[in-house]
């Protein structure tokens, strides 16, 4: 087993069939989704503390206000207090759940997330960003709540579906460009062979970026790399493409972004298109989507007023902000994505 730990707030456990370690509890809520029924089963007959199982609808579907609510209604039947804790076993959409209820009930109980998917081990469950989608735009209500513990066993990834891997590798291979190029030499080698170590690769990053800037105020941003476009996408597709296929679209825009302000050579953009459709990603939008995906852009987090923002690179690992690019620019750097 590996352990990162983030700051000194809590720590990330990485490896195969890990003990499941709930910090002392009255109570735990279980919150899952269907296709992972078993395994919840499996944690709850582990957790040493009466256990009430949640099912939330699956993936986006239960990232919702009404979700929650559901939730919080549950807790309060059961009686839930603030020494008890909530448990998200799932993928990144029941992790920001599990954790955006926990933010709010009584102001704040432990969450333990134990992530199920690639995406969820490498990116969701780690760093305390919760949340729920809105008609307003993807994670626009949400709560900065770390979890106390995150949980990665590496042996539930053998359930996962393919394509979902694949998705997951979208956030690993951000990882690779803004902060370690080591990552990307893996994925050239043939990634299936090296998932433990990108996932523990992809958690050193992020649990150091967050330790440093949990609230998104400085460094974290760079985390956001290829989500300005990538979240608008998903808005416009109502959640319907998968998160890692949104960012992918997302992350050669913006590297076109920095080539075409001279910022970023030709062979770093190039490298950005190659690596993500050679996982199998998407990396092209429609071309007429162009008037919503701008629009939708301005509920951006990193937006100031009407200020668009976007994280771009100076150079392979080197992750700066682009403010208020024109929209010239814009155009010209989402006709290299447009199909
Ligand atoms: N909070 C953050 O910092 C953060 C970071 C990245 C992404 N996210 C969010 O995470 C979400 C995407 O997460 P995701 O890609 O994991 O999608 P997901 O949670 O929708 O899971 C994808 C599918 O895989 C299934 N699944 C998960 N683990 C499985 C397993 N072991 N076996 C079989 N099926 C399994 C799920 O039930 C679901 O059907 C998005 O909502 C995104 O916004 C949050
Ligand atoms: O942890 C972060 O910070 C990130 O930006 C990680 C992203 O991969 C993730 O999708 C996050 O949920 C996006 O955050 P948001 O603040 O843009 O909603
Ligand atoms: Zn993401």
């Amino acid at each position: 087993m590996t352990t990162i730990p983030v700051g000194d707030d809590y720590e990330v456990r990485i490896g195969r069939d890990l003990p499941v370690e709930i910090p002392k509890a009255d109570q735990a809520a279980v919150l899952f989704a269907a296709p992972l029924r078993a395994h919840a089963e499996r944690i709850a007959a582990r957790i040493d503390a009466k256990v009430t199982l949640i099912e939330v609808p699956d993936a986006e579907a239960g990232k919702s206000l009404a979700t929650a609510e559901r939730c919080w209604a549950t807790l309060g039947a059961a009686g839930f207090t603030r020494q008890d804790v909530v448990v998200g076993v799932g993928g990144g959409a029941v992790t920001d759940l599990a954790g955006f209820v926990a933010a709010c009930w009584l102001r704040g109980v432990r969450v333990v997330q134990v992530p199920t998917s690639l995406l969820g081990m490498v990116d969701a469950a780690v760093g305390g960003k919760t949340g729920v989608n809105t008609g307003a735009g993807k994670n626009l209500v949400g709560a900065f709540h770390p979890p106390a513990l995150v949980l990665c066993d590496l042996a539930t990834l053998e359930t996962l579906p393919e394509p979902e891997l694949v998705n997951g590798m979208a956030e690993v291979a951000k990882y690779g460009f803004i902060a370690d190029p080591v990552i990307l030499d893996l994925i050239a080698d043939d990634f299936r062979r090296h998932v433990p170590e990108l996932v523990e690769r992809s958690v050193r990053v992020k649990a150091e970026v967050v330790a440093d800037d949990l609230r998104d105020t400085g460094r974290r941003e760079f985390l956001n790399y290829g989500h300005t476009l990538g979240h608008a996408i998903e808005n416009r597709e109502k959640y319907r493409w998968r998160h890692g296929h949104a960012v992918s679209v997302g992350l050669v825009f913006a590297a076109a972004l920095a080539r075409l302000d001279g910022r970023l050579d030709q062979a770093t953009a190039d490298r950005h298109r190659a690596v993500l459709s050679g996982l199998g990603l998407l990396t092209a939008y429609p071309k007429e989507a162009w008037p919503d995906l701008r629009a939708a852009m301005r509920v951006d987090k990193k937006s100031r007023g009407a200020t668009l923002r976007f994280v771009v690179l100076d150079g392979l690992a080197r992750p700066t902000i682009m403010t208020a690019p024109s929209e010239e620019l814009l155009e010209a750097a989402y006709a290299e994505v447009a199909s």
